[in-house]
């Protein structure tokens, strides 16, 4: 077994490994997804406002407790302001209303989802204030890069200390990466496994044989291995339990190698210098 989770730049414990649940818009869904994931040893769930099942995923939080007899405080819940709420009393009012969907009373992470050009700055005097407050346990970004992280650190009081972006071997952020860990901020993957796109490939593949394990497990260690904190999504029971399986094995520095030389800078999702929403 090694290690599990990563202490933030603010002391906070946090997992390495957690469920994403976007595109899961059913709550019943959602739900089951996340108490299937707590039963097979996740802790960090990763939502956001905008993919409508906060409420599903307190419902599973709340299961899950029940059926395990873990605490609230032995998880790790992240959600996101979204776009249209960035401003300094909008965001403080989008907590509390993710809060009262999922049923909390505090998040553990709260990120600014997107930034948005003239309201991230104004937007994170509202995250300083969640967290001095204590209403928060960690407060970060996602999808900044590193001109948007340098605008932000001129200024702020308090240090993001995650930036959630996409990351899998076709786009692996090596200078974004290298920026962030020099400032503290800790680098965590969406779309981990590239929407499934790079399950089939060759190189991913060779490696999986060797020690028995399945592309997506390869993956996801790949990034871990790499101290980076990985979301992969999953609704299906087995394969949930399949990508928390990454805790038993080591890659060689030759197998990390090869997979960092699968870098395109290849993005699925939308450029966080040309987003319009
Ligand atoms: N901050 C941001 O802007 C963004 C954040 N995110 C976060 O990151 C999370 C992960 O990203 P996401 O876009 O979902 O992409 P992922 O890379 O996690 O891929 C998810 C897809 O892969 C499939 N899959 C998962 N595990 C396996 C497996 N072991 N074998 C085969 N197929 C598998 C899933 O299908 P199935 O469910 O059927 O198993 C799903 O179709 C999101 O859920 C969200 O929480 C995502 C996008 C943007
Ligand atoms: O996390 C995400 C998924 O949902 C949004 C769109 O609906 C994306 O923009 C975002 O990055």
């Amino acid at each position: 077994m090694t290690q599990t989770t990563v202490t933030l730049n603010n002391d906070v414990e946090m997992p390495l490994e957690g469920l994403g649940v976007f595109r899961v818009e059913d709550q019943a869904v959602a739900a089951q997804s996340v108490q299937a994931a707590i039963r097979a040893g996740y802790r960090l769930i990763d939502t956001a406002a905008i993919y409508q099942n906060e409420q599903g995923v307190g419902e599973g939080i709340k299961a899950a407790c029940k059926e395990t007899g873990l605490k609230r405080e032995d998880l790790f819940i992240t959600s996101k302001v979204w776009n249209a709420d960035q401003g300094y009393a909008s965001t403080l009012k989008a907590y509390q209303d993710s809060l009262d969907r999922l049923g909390l009373d505090y998040l553990d992470l709260y990120l600014i989802h997107w930034p948005v050009e003239g309201r991230y700055k104004e937007t994170w005097r509202a995250m300083e204030h969640l967290y001095k407050e204590g209403k928060v346990r960690a407060i970060g970004v996602s999808n900044f890069q590193i001109h948007h992280l340098e605008d932000l650190l001129d200024g702020a009081e308090v240090v993001p200390v995650v930036n959630q972006v996409e990351r899998h071997p076709r786009l692996t952020q090596q200078p974004l990466k290298d920026f962030s860990e020099a400032h503290g901020i800790r680098l965590e993957a969406w779309a981990p496994l590239m929407v499934g796109e790079l399950l089939q490939d060759k190189t991913i593949g060779a490696i999986a044989e060797k020690y028995g394990k399945s592309a997506a497990q390869v993956i996801l260690r790949w990034h871990i291995q790499g101290g980076v904190i990985a979301i992969p999504k999953s609704v299906n029971e087995d394969r949930i339990k399949e990508n928390f399986a990454i805790f038993d094995f080591e890659l060689t520095e030759a197998d990390m190698a090869a997979i960092n030389a699968l870098n395109q800078d290849h993005r699925t999702g939308a450029d966080p210098d040309n987003f319009d929403f």
